[in-house]
């Protein structure tokens, strides 16, 4: 549905995401349509508060700024603590796709509710160190799982291979669900994410900062297609 607002997710096919936390911030918009053109079916957007994770981005107000100039489908990704304060503002800016860290609230529950009673898809999210099964309670009320393969916090680390078991276990149980992957997700690491059943995919430093974008999110797209069709042929 690349460069379309609204559904986006359920199907669980092959999406690309790039993140902008690595692109040139002071130009969002242009960074926006630029990834965009390039190929990719939405945009990765990276808050951070300085609390839950040890740097600063942005928060709402620079979302609605960016809709003014972006049809693109926003994924939020809510490196933020206490995230049912933000529900509100990031529905304002009509935000797609609000996922939080299940670490940050007392109220999984809650926090799904408020997020889908404001007209958002929702997603949750897991650091390194959570163990998957955390999240298997709350699976079938959710549109997606992020699994994260870096620590949360900066962009251009390097790729948890050790992550993928939990990719493997969301993918084992729950055949039709978006799974998203997030941090140096890359050419050369695209293989392990997508053998073991990811089919979201999010790519900061490896897409926004290569010559040839475009080739880059294809090449991703290849390999999570490929995988896509042997899973099924295996089923
Ligand atoms: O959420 C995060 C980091 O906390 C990610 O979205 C990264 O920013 C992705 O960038 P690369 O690791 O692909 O450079
Ligand atoms: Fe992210």
């Amino acid at each position: 549905m690349a460069g379309a607002e609204g559904g986006m997710l359920g199907s669980c096919s092959c999406k690309i995401g790039p993140s902008i936390l690595n692109a040139d911030l002071s130009n969002l918009a242009s960074e926006a349509r630029r990834l965009m053109d390039c190929g990719a079916d939405y945009l990765h957007l990276d808050v951070m508060d300085g609390h839950f994770v040890p740097n600063m981005t942005f928060g709402h107000p620079v979302v609605k700024s960016l809709r003014q100039h972006s049809d693109a489908f926003f994924d939020m990704h809510m490196m933020v603590n206490r995230p049912e304060q933000w529900i509100e503002g990031m529905s304002d800016a009509r935000a797609n796709l609000f996922t939080f860290h299940i670490e940050a609230t007392d109220d999984v529950k809650g926090c799904i509710r408020k997020v889908k009673e404001a007209g958002m898809q929702v997603g949750i999210g897991l650091k390194p160190k959570t163990p998957v099964e955390v999240v298997f309670p709350y699976v079938e009320d959710v549109d997606m799982v992020l699994v994260m393969t870096v620590e949360p916090g900066f962009g251009g680390q390097k790729f948890m291979a050790d992550m993928m078991p939990k990719v493997q276990a969301l993918r084992a149980k729950y055949k039709s669900l978006d799974i998203e992957v997030d941090g140096g997700v890359g050419p050369s690491t695209i293989d392990l994410a997508a053998e073991a059943g990811a089919n979201m995919i999010v790519s900061g430093t490896a897409v926004v900062r290569s010559d040839n974008p475009r080739d880059v999110i294809g090449q991703l797209r290849g390999k999570v297609d490929e995988a896509i069709q042997k899973a099924n042929l295996e089923r």
